[in-house]
């Protein structure tokens, strides 16, 4: 059946057993492909049927249909034309998000969650004011989605407009795990109340075989079935707002899920359609999993879901481990988490000390400017994001910690490079942009013992931001330092007065180790340096650099504005003679490949750092 499909249009015309068909192959092909890839399996096993109905009641792209975060976008994929997912988010195979060099299809690339309502607001509005009223708008968010500010942002202003917006919630009940706060238990509250739903059955089964009379009483009741759903499920909240509301929907229900949204197409908008779905439906391991229903797995056996590779977070474990045992030393140490409570090693720390972990849901601002509070208020809050993350909370890191003086630790899981993920995954923006914020300290540990020593030194900061920053995936061999000059450490020296430096920053460090073994094997003297908190500029530099002809730097973000720059510049103002060659991410997204592809793509391995320093020094 699959194949018969190679537009949405193909998909109007099937019958229900032909739908039904297609659903069950569906599931089959995601299960079999992204076992094999690695991907978002949970999310997109749990909107078959959605998918499926979104795509024939609209019409994309005459209709416009945004998938809020993207991770949920492969059905989409499939049913727009798209079936080779043997490369998925590797090079030259699709990505894991919408992406608009694929597909017509395809709106919003952005991966951070809680974007879809404006982009629908704003696109809706762009169909209104160039006359286009027959094209309507349409945007899926998550449960865990809506617990993000921007959503009720964009709620208030729908809310006020009559544009052509018809707002899907994919409500499944979790992020990872469960979703958090008074709107989770709000929906689940709708979700779980069955009198609505037990109502309407009756009503449905009391007039199945209806005569006129009983077609006239029939219809009474269902036409008055708003006002009873009013007082028997307390929809209000999107009502209220000016949102027309239709659910709760079985979301697997495919005949329930098209009938829902053809009455949201017909209403214009904006209106709201609630439908109820299962995160990991129809695959039985991500199913019966507790943790988080296979939201994102490596590549697993598809029999059974156990992984085929080993775990992948070694970084993540390190800080879990380290955070469980400051959470035994440290009462005042507590821990928030934006609905990723074990992605970035939360758990052990929750599972001891349950009453010390806060879940903001996705809301990375209001957990920033909340840490902020809680130091206020005398603890020492530490905030585990992604380093992607925090991009949004920027203002938050500035004005509502740094300007306050608080004692916040921020720790940056996934920092730098992370490759698959996509474009916006990449954690590559933190120390360009944190550099800024006054007062600041960061941290970009290289090992093991680094990581965990930088995580305690932050945990004594009580009068500042304290960043600590960090890559994806497994942790190196320890690199202990030669010898220290202040704060910076030595990791490798090669012959008397080195006339190269080769500053590696974080997970740098070993490949700047590896560099200058590879230029002084050309007869060139050289030592690799490092300082685990790089910013600001580490005491010892000058020293360390001596009289050195070339300094090269390499860290894992931004080369034109990073930490290398703010060590020239500061190295010039003392009057260091050295020329400087700094070697980083370019200024521009990097689309999805391995992070090892993309490090040797952009130069940042050691031969080619070392054949660039060779460039620029004058043999004798
Ligand atoms: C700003 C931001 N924070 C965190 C994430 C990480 N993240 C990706 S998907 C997800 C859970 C999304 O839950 P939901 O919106 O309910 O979608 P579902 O996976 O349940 O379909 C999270 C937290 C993100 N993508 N963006
Ligand atoms: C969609 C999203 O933002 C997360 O699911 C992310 O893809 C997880 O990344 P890791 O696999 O590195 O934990
Ligand atoms: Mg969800």
């Amino acid at each position: 059946m699959l194949e018969r499909i190679g537009s949405p249009r193909d998909l109007k015309d099937l019958t229900d057993a032909e739908l039904d068909e297609l659903a069950a192959e569906i599931r089959d092909f995601l299960v079999d492909n992204v076992s094999r890839t690695g991907g978002h399996l949970g999310p997109n096993l749990g909107v078959v049927e959605l998918t499926i109905g979104i795509h024939r009641v609209f019409d994309s792209p005459h209709d416009s249909i945004v998938f809020d975060t993207g991770h949920q976008s492969y059905v989409h994929k499939l049913l727009t034309g798209r079936r080779d997912f043997s490369n998925l988010r590797r090079r030259g195979g699709l990505a894991g998000y919408p992406a608009r060099d694929e597909s017509v299809h395809d709106i919003v690339e952005n991966s951070h969650a809680s974007t879809a309502l404006s982009w629908a607001a704003g696109i809706a509005r762009g169909h209104t004011l160039r006359g286009e009223d027959g094209r309507t708008t349409v945007a899926v968010i998550g449960d865990g989605a809506l617990t993000g500010g921007m959503a009720w942002e964009a709620l208030n202003s729908l809310g006020a407009s009559h544009d052509r917006v018809v707002v899907i919630v994919n409500d499944n009940g979790r992020s990872y795990a469960p979703t958090i706060g008074g709107l989770a238990r709000k929906l689940d509250g709708i979700r779980t109340d069955r009198r609505y739903e037990q109502f309407l059955g009756w009503g449905k089964r009391t007039f199945a075989n209806r005569g006129r009379f009983r077609n006239f009483a029939y219809l009474s009741v269902m036409h008055g079935k708003r006002a009873l759903k009013g007082l028997l499920t307390d929809q209000g909240m999107f009502a209220d707002l000016g949102i027309k509301y239709i659910g709760p929907i079985d979301g697997h229900d495919q005949r329930h899920v098209e009938r829902a949204l053809e009455q949201a197409r017909e209403l214009g908008g904006p209106v709201l359609v609630h439908v109820l779905t299962e995160k990991g439906r129809g695959y039985s391991p991500a199913e019966q999993d507790d943790a988080d229903r296979f939201h994102a797995v490596g590549r697993i056996h598809p029999e059974t879901g156990l992984p085929i590779e080993a775990s992948r977070f070694g970084w993540t474990s390190v800080f879990a481990d380290e955070m469980l045992a400051a959470g035994e030393d440290r009462p005042d140490v507590v821990a928030l988490t934006a609905a990723m409570l074990a992605p970035v090693g939360l758990q052990p720390f929750a599972d001891a000390h349950p009453d010390r972990v806060i879940d903001v849901g996705i809301a990375e601002q209001h957990a920033v400017t909340s840490a902020a509070g809680l130091a206020y208020a005398g603890l020492h809050p530490v905030v585990a994001v992604y380093a992607t993350f925090l991009n949004r909370a920027f203002d938050q890191v500035l004005m509502d910690v740094a300007l306050h003086k608080a004692g916040v630790t921020f720790m940056l899981d996934r920092a730098g490079i992370t490759g698959d993920d996509g474009p916006s995954h990449n954690g590559m923006w933190d120390m360009a942009l944190l550099r800024h914020v006054p007062g600041l300290r960061l941290a970009a540990p290289r090992d093991e013992p680094t990581l965990r020593q930088a995580f305690r030194d932050a945990l004594d900061v009580d009068d500042a931001p304290t960043v600590v920053r960090y890559p994806k995936g497994a942790v190196p061999e320890p690199l202990p330092a030669l010898r220290s000059v202040g704060d910076i450490d030595v990791l490798a020296e090669h012959g008397e007065d080195p006339r190269v430096v080769v500053v590696g920053l974080g997970s740098m460090a070993a490949t700047a180790v590896e560099t200058v073994g590879k230029i002084a094997a050309e007869g060139i003297s050289a030592i690799a340096i490092t300082a685990t908190w790089a910013h600001p500029v580490p005491g010892g530099l000058l020293e360390a650099i001596g009289g050195a002809e070339l300094v090269v730097t390499v860290e894992d973000g931004l080369t034109d504005a990073g930490l290398g720059e703010e060590w020239a510049a500061y190295a010039r103002l003392a009057g260091t003679p050295a020329q400087w060659s700094h070697h980083g991410v370019p200024r521009e997204f990097l689309q999805h490949a391995t992070r090892a592809q993309i490090v040797d793509d952009l130069g940042l391995d050691a031969s080619d750092l070392a054949a660039h320093a060779l460039g620029l020094i004058t043999r004798d």
